[in-house]
């Protein structure tokens, strides 16, 4: 096994711009571009060689598009991985519960009833005739947006 080359197929996985190609973009070129990428193909791959003891390992990665369209091609790509790694954004609030224990159940669906309150009193407030940037400001308006 000693000096061994080794070849690991890792695919990419997650939804659009949840920033997969930028994460491959870091990690093969050490660089970032602001915008995201354009992969109108459906996949692209690149390989990089890297040591782990004396073995030499050559990363396949195959980085996906997250559209949906190209959803039935992605799967054909995730065949003979060795490693997925999902990306998602964290934009998406996430709570670790335990049902187990109750850590954090509380919290998640208080959190569901508190922003489902703060959007609805939004859309009131914009719905019919949008937002007057010039308007004077009135109790329900701060009581909405500051805090
Ligand atoms: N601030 C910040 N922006 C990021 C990061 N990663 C990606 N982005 C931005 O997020 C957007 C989407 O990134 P992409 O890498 O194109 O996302 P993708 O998952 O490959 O998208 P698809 O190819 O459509 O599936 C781009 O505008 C990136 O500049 C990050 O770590 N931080």
């Amino acid at each position: 096994m000693s000096g061994q080359r080794v070849d690991v197929k890792v695919v990419m996985l997650g939804k659009e711009y949840v920033g997969k190609t930028s994460l491959v973009e870091r990690y093969v070129h050490d660089r970032f571009l602001v915008g995201p990428y354009q992969n109108t193909i459906g996949a692209a791959f690149v390989a990089k060689v890297m040591s782990v003891g004396d073995r030499t390992v050559t990363l396949g990665i195959w980085d996906t598009a997250g559209s949906e369209r190209y959803e039935a091609m992605s799967r054909i790509y995730y065949r003979g991985a060795k490693a997925a790694i999902v990306c998602y954004d964290i934009k998406a609030q996430l709570f670790e519960t335990s049902s187990k224990t109750g850590q954090s159940v509380d919290e998640l669906f208080q959190k569901v009833a508190e922003d489902y309150v703060s959007v609805a009193a939004f859309q009131v407030m914009t719905e019919d005739k949008g937002v007057d940037l010039g308007q004077k400001p009135n109790p329900y308006f701060y009581s909405c947006c500051h805090h």
